[in-house]
């Protein structure tokens, strides 16, 4: 058992539906920690680890990437415990800690490996739940677990009020389902730091959750029967991971995602398109509908791989991979000539200003 330090380091959980905001707003404490040293962990659901690819300083010691399926559905928080006890070592010099959920995470799971954990300095500093308040209507109608979760946070942040058309009446919603949270509206997850390093307990903040407010649900005994999951929101998902050492065709994979199934909620990832930008990678996130690009340059030395996690519900993975594959580009001719401009024009149409993004 580790000897205390003498310092307490609040670990905030951050959770919240696929694709509502969570990495963003991470990135933007991130930036905005206002000399707090933020360690990080990220959870993924899909095999290849996108979000922690997205967070800032993602090479540095103190994000670590808890990948492939939900830390919900770990049998105990043993493997949480390992990399909170490497970022509350005193010589990380880390004053908070992050853990990003992954979207289909059941959150009072986590809270509860939070609140179980033996490290002398760790104490659970709260649950966050991001709300997408574009989707949030259709989420809650699919997912009606939804409500409960937000019943256990500490804090709301109702994110993408820039994309909701009636942003008001959501907040209303929010207010109405959550027990003691405070509620905040947000765009590009840009929300004042302290409202998460406040949110700590053992300084009696009033109502905060207790290992014994927690309601049960799934399995964090040892022996318990993993089937016990089904009531979890990830249950019904399935996730697809896709990577290609050779460039996609632009408009290919435009064709593929303006066809792209109901059922497929989230995508995520980074696409090489070769010689149509040698320079850029280009970031994709599709949450339901929507569908952004980002390009970005290329990380020196990264080795230039596309690479995509797909999520949804009904989906037949066997045939998106198919799909994707097809995607992938012909290999070019020597005498080809350059690939042509317009190529690119059906990506372009969904790359949003840079002023817009700005966290
Ligand atoms: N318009 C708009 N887009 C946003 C806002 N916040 C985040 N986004 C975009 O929404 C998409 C998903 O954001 P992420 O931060 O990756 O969401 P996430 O919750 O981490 O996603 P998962 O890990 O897949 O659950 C990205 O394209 C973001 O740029 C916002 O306030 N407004």
């Amino acid at each position: 058992m580790e000897r205390s330090s003498g310092r307490q380091i609040p670990v905030v959980v951050l959770a919240g539906f696929l694709g509502s905001g969570k990495t963003t707003l991470l990135n933007h404490l991130l930036h905005h920690s206002g000399g707090s040293r933020i360690g990080a962990v990220v959870n993924d659901f899909g095999a290849i680890e996108i979000d922690a690819m997205a967070v800032a300083g993602a090479l540095g010691d103190s994000t670590l990437s808890l990948g492939n399926g939900c830390l919900c559905c770990a049998v105990d928080g043993s493997e949480l415990d390992v990399y909170l006890e490497r970022l509350a070592r005193p010589s990380a010099g880390i004053d908070v800690i992050v853990i990003e959920a992954s979207g289909l995470a059941e959150p009072q799971e986590i809270v509860r490996m939070v609140l179980a954990s033996e490290h002398p300095d760790i104490v659970y500093g709260g649950l966050v739940e991001v709300v997408d308040a574009a989707e949030f209507a259709r989420t809650r109608a699919g997912h009606p677990e939804i409500d409960r979760h937000l019943g256990l946070a500490d804090l709301v942040v109702v994110n993408k009020i820039d994309r909701a058309a009636d942003a008001e009446r959501v907040l209303d919603v929010v207010r109405s389902l959550v027990d003691r949270a405070a509620v905040v509206p947000a765009t590009h997850g840009r929300v004042d730091p302290e409202f998460l390093f406040d949110c700590r307990p053992g300084e009696e903040r009033v109502g905060q959750l207790s290992f014994d407010d927690l309601p049960r649900h799934g399995p964090t005994d040892a022996g318990a029967n993993a089937d016990e999951h089904t009531g979890h929101l990830h249950a019904a998902y399935d996730s697809l991971s896709f990577a290609s050492a050779a460039p996609l065709d632009p408009r290919r994979l435009i064709r593929f995602l303006d066809s792209r199934p109901e059922g497929l909620y989230r995508i995520k990832g980074y696409i090489d398109f070769g010689p149509y930008d040698t320079g850029n990678r280009y970031a994709v996130h599709a949450v339901g509908r929507f569908l952004r690009f980002s390009p970005e340059a290329w990380p020196a030395g990264a080795e230039r791989l596309t690479q995509l996690v797909l999520i949804g519900t009904g989906i037949d993975a066997a045939t998106l991979r198919k799909e994707l594959e097809a995607c992938v580009a012909d290999a070019p001719h020597p005498d080809a000539p350059h690939p042509d401009e317009q190529g690119m024009w059906g990506v372009l149409r969904y790359v949003q200003e840079p002023d817009d993004q700005r966290g």
